[in-house]
């Protein structure tokens, strides 16, 4: 029986093994990202590639710096050839939610950039509505947190703010300096719609919500191995 970081795996190596010589590539954040990210190391070695990444996060520049990728700065690119990355939960819409590791505001910024954004991850993360299992992600500006909660509220949501236990003590702070908290709706009827009314909301950066981004879905199935869609 394959173990869940080995369905993780053989999603990253499939996406990882889509990029091209001489593309710039938006490389996300989290588990499953770290295994395409060792992939993509793996065949600028053995296949000497030319590949160029764009990071979402301390934690993937500093894999790919110790896996000697090249990197550009996201401030530096408008546009990139292929964006990948993992998320908490997908929709047979492809919408999804992201940001279990904070790196939301960010990992969309990246997103943006392109028209062809590959999202990895084990067939567990599949739902039919978002909100099922996981919270939406939030950054907020710090000294907004009071208003953004009491807005959030109003629209059926609760919030709570993250905490970075077993590292840090109080809250986890983003990689942009701003507050992470995680806002509880039942199961997202519309969530087009949410993102519109979170993004009208004075205070939040960013939220997880990943509306019509993604253009396909690689996930790793125990049964029937790699879906796409
Ligand atoms: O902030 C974190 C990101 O959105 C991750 O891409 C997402 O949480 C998936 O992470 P993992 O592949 O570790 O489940």
């Amino acid at each position: 029986m394959a173990s869940m970081d080995e369905l993780k795996k053989a999603a990253g190596v499939r996406a990882a093994d889509m990029i091209k010589d001489g593309m710039i590539v938006g490389l996300g954040t989290g588990s499953t990202a770290a295994h395409m990210v060792n992939r993509l190391a793996e065949r600028i070695k053995t296949e000497g590639i030319h590949v160029t990444g764009v990071s979402t996060s301390w934690s993937t520049t500093l894999q790919c710096r110790s896996l000697g990728i090249p990197l550009k700065e996201m401030g530096e690119v408008s546009h990139l050839d292929m964006v990948i990355d993992g998320a908490d939960e997908i929709d047979p819409n492809r919408n999804l939610i992201k940001g279990r590791g904070a790196a939301h505001l960010l990992e969309k910024i990246v997103a943006s950039m392109t028209d062809n954004y590959v999202i990895i991850a084990d067939s567990g993360k599949a739902v039919q509505q978002l909100g099922t299992k996981f919270a939406v992600p939030l950054e907020i500006i710090p000294g907004a947190i009071a208003v953004v909660t009491e807005r959030v509220k109003k629209l059926g949501g609760e919030v709570k703010v993250r905490m970075g236990a077993p590292g840090k003590d109080g809250p986890v702070i983003s990689d942009s300096g701003n507050l992470i908290a995680d806002a509880k709706f039942a199961p997202i009827a519309d969530p087009d719609k949410l993102a519109r009314d979170l993004e009208h909301i004075v205070g939040i950066v960013g939220h997880g919500l990943f509306i019509n981004m993604a253009t396909k879905v690689i996930l790793a199935d125990e049964a029937k191995g790699l879906i796409e869609f």
